[in-house]
């Protein structure tokens, strides 16, 4: 679980939605070579923008940054991006404290680094995003989300 005060859920339809404006926004900063997608965070927008930019050539940089109880830690390269980065698209989830951009933007300087969300301490590394939230927001992506019940509001109140 988070423990950031705030949460932001996204569903897969408002994720596809902000997918979409994304790629109408890099419309005009293409045509791009290919995508290098952020694992795994990266690999979901990326599919979209790769369909809505008619991109076929897809690539990966694969990087460890937050552990499964949301913590940041060392970063991990499991696979560094290819050597070219002039006129290719970097297409990653969000960004946060910017650490995993900033990495990425070393081995890719050239290239136009694209997110879906961007907190403040971030959004400067990136060139284009669609929606920022505040620091202290915990973002939740339909992969990591289920359906389940939640009480009536008024449950117990009148009892
Ligand atoms: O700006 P930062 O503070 O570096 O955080 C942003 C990164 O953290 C998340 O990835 P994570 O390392 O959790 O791995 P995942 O993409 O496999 O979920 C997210 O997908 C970004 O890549
Ligand atoms: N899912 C998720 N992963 C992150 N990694 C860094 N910040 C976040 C966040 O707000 N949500
Ligand atoms: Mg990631």
């Amino acid at each position: 679980m988070s423990e950031q005060p705030k949460t932001f859920p996204v569903s897969w339809e408002q994720l596809h939605r902000d997918a979409k404006a994304l790629s109408w926004r890099l419309m005009s900063q293409g045509p791009f070579k290919g995508i290098l997608a952020v694992t795994r965070g990266g690999l979901v927008p990326a599919a979209i923008i790769a369909r809505e930019l008619d991109i076929r050539l897809i690539d990966t940089v694969c990087i460890v940054s937050y552990s499964s109880e949301n913590k940041q830690g060392e970063l991990k390269v499991l696979k560094e991006a290819p050597k070219e980065s002039k006129g290719w698209l970097i297409v990653d989830d969000l960004v946060d404290t910017g650490k995993t951009a900033r990495a990425v933007r070393e081995m890719m300087p050239d290239a136009h680094f694209a997110t879906l969300y961007a907190k403040p301490a971030g959004k400067d590394i990136v060139d284009s995003f669609i929606t920022e939230v505040s620091q202290d927001t915990w973002i939740y992506f339909p992969w990591d989300l289920a359906l389940q019940t939640v009480p009536p509001l008024v449950q117990g109140k009148y009892d």
